[in-house]
């Protein structure tokens, strides 16, 4: 089992509020790997660590099994250019239009001409599954869920090996964030991604997650499958996976049939 990410003693602090101390995490090649927490445990500040935009006070963070924090510039550069990372907030350029904004990376990263760019770009919003004519679109005219499409699109542009995910469910209707979560799936299986999630979505997390990273206390206090998370005696985890919300996210996950069944 080869670890995509290793990340090992990581301590970040901003002031005097320690967020992580001593954190340690693996990703795995081809897993979806859910990391849930408590509101301001930091699991934003572990994603954006992991793709080197915040640098932690101690620690390292392998990836790919170079070490992103030592590596020169245009290495690292190179090494990012395999993440894809679709940001809480979808973060498109409101003054593009979606096929602009998806087009961007391949002419900015691939110095890709505009023309080849914007061929590819319709490929990677067809495989978000966007509808024709959305390329054309400004992220105002599109709906919450289309917004995170496009951004996915925007993510994918580059063919990345990982993908970095934060909270893409939230703010989705329930059938909107199922449908997420079934293109997340199928993306990693036809495009053999990593995947990681950060989000609070129970339904994701008994879906489509391989394992899960609990984090608390400053660190990641659990990472494996769900079954063994779950049955993590903590205050937090008993509380989060077995309170009413985690019952009826398991109960709707062992009563809908997987995709190919249905
Ligand atoms: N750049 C920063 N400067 C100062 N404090 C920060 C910075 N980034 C994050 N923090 C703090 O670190 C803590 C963890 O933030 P983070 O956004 O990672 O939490 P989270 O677990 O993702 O929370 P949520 O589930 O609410 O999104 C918070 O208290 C936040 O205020």
């Amino acid at each position: 089992m080869t670890n995509i990410v290793e990340v090992r003693g990581v301590r970040n602090q901003f002031g005097a509020q320690v967020v992580h101390d001593r954190l340690d995490l693996d990703v795995r090649r081809g897993e979806i790997l859910s990391v849930v927490g408590g509101s301001g445990t930091g699991k934003s500040v572990l994603l954006r660590t992991i793709v080197g935009l915040n640098r932690p006070a101690a620690g390292s963070v392998r990836v790919f099994g170079e070490d992103l924090l030592t590596l020169p510039p245009a290495r690292r550069a190179a090494l990012e250019r395999r993440f894809g990372v679709l940001f809480q907030k979808g973060a498109l350029f409101s003054s593009l239009t979606v096929a602009e904004n998806v087009a961007l990376p391949l002419i900015e990263h691939a110095g890709l001409p505009a023309a080849e760019a914007a061929g590819l770009a319709a490929l990677k919003i067809a495989l978000a599954g966007l509808p024709a004519g959305a390329g054309d679109k400004y992220p105002s005219d599109l709906s919450g869920g289309m917004v995170k499409r496009a951004a996915l699109a925007r993510a994918l542009a580059l063919d990345p090996d990982i993908l970095f995910l934060d909270e893409p469910t939230a703010g989705l209707d329930p059938i909107g964030a199922a449908a997420f979560d079934q293109l997340i799936l199928t993306l990693r299986d036809a495009l053999g991604l990593t995947v990681f999630i950060v989000t609070h979505d129970l339904d994701t997390i008994h879906t489509i997650t391989d394992r899960v990273a609990v984090l608390a206390q400053k660190r990641v206090l659990v990472n494996d499958r769900l079954e063994v998370v779950a049955a993590t005696d903590d205050a937090w985890i008993r509380e989060y996976f077995h309170g009413p919300r985690g019952r009826a996210a398991a109960q709707a996950a062992r009563t809908t049939p997987a995709p190919e069944d249905a």
